[in-house]
């Protein structure tokens, strides 16, 4: 069966990759039926008797990474026509395919690049000291006593990991070395005036670098906690899905 395959890294979180694409629409001339919704990571459409084919599904996978959205997508289709002609058919549709998808996505990337910028994003870091990662308690607002990840917004113009080592500095009075990107998570709250569910938390794995006492000058409390206590903690709710990976990480390290 015909098939193309694309990869493409969007600078933009999961939600505002997930979006932008959704509202931008497919390139193909035919009617779509959607097969498959779930937002933020995955879609499928698919396309009958149109031009030339009997069948057409376009599905995308989006996944989080250290550098933006990673959307991986899949175009599968059929020819009606049978023999050489088919064959010739389904160069011919090949063609037109990638011709399509190549000016479909050099104009998504840009779009979801533009509308990250008026998204608020939260960083925050899993700091790893041994067999135990620092968890903090809020205090005050709406996650008043929630245990979180340390960290805070983006400023305008700032890239992540500079607002990581910022927000870490201003909240415990500690220089970090982030490591490793750990994952990302859609926040149901409202941030910074924001539609809710439109911003995402993204957490890496850091270091503390200057061996100084952690002072919490935000928080209500700052504890160490090994992988088996991580799940009893009364967290934010959005922050959950990513405890599998924190603890895989302090299982590796
Ligand atoms: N830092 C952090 N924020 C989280 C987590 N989970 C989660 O839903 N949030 C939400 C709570 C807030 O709505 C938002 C972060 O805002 P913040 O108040 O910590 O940011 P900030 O330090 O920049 O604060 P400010 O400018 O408002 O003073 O993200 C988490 O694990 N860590």
């Amino acid at each position: 069966m015909p098939q193309l395959r694309f990869t493409t890294l969007v600078e933009a979180p999961l939600t505002v990759a997930f979006d932008v694409a959704r509202s931008l629409g497919r390139p193909w001339g035919a009617p779509l039926e959607e097969l498959v919704s779930l937002r933020p990571v995955r879609d499928v459409y698919s396309v009958r008797a149109g031009r030339g084919w009997r069948w057409l599904t376009h599905s995308r996978r989006f996944s989080a990474t250290g550098a933006g959205t990673l959307v991986d997508e899949q175009v599968d289709w059929a020819t009606s026509v049978p023999g050489p002609l088919g064959r010739l058919l389904d160069l011919l549709l090949r063609r037109r395919v990638l011709r399509a998808m190549q000016a479909h996505l050099d104009a998504y990337a840009a779009a979801a690049a533009r509308r990250a910028l008026d998204v608020v994003q939260v960083v925050g870091a899993a700091l790893v000291d041994g067999d135990r990662v620092l968890v903090a308690r809020r205090s005050g607002g709406p996650y008043d006593r929630c245990w979180e990840f340390p960290g805070g917004k983006v400023e305008p113009g700032e890239d992540d990991l500079s607002a990581l080592v910022r927000e870490i500095g201003e909240e415990l009075g500690a220089r970090i070395a982030p490591q490793a990107f750990l994952g990302e998570v859609v926040l149901d709250g409202v941030v910074a005036g924001g539609a809710p569910g439109t911003s995402t938390l993204r957490v890496w794995w850091a270091r503390v670098v200057d061996g100084g006492q952690l002072t919490a000058h935000e928080h209500a409390e700052l504890r160490w906690v090994t992988a088996d206590e991580l799940e009893s903690l009364d967290w934010i709710p959005a922050d959950r899905p990513l405890l599998p990976a924190v603890r895989d990480l302090l299982a590796r390290l």
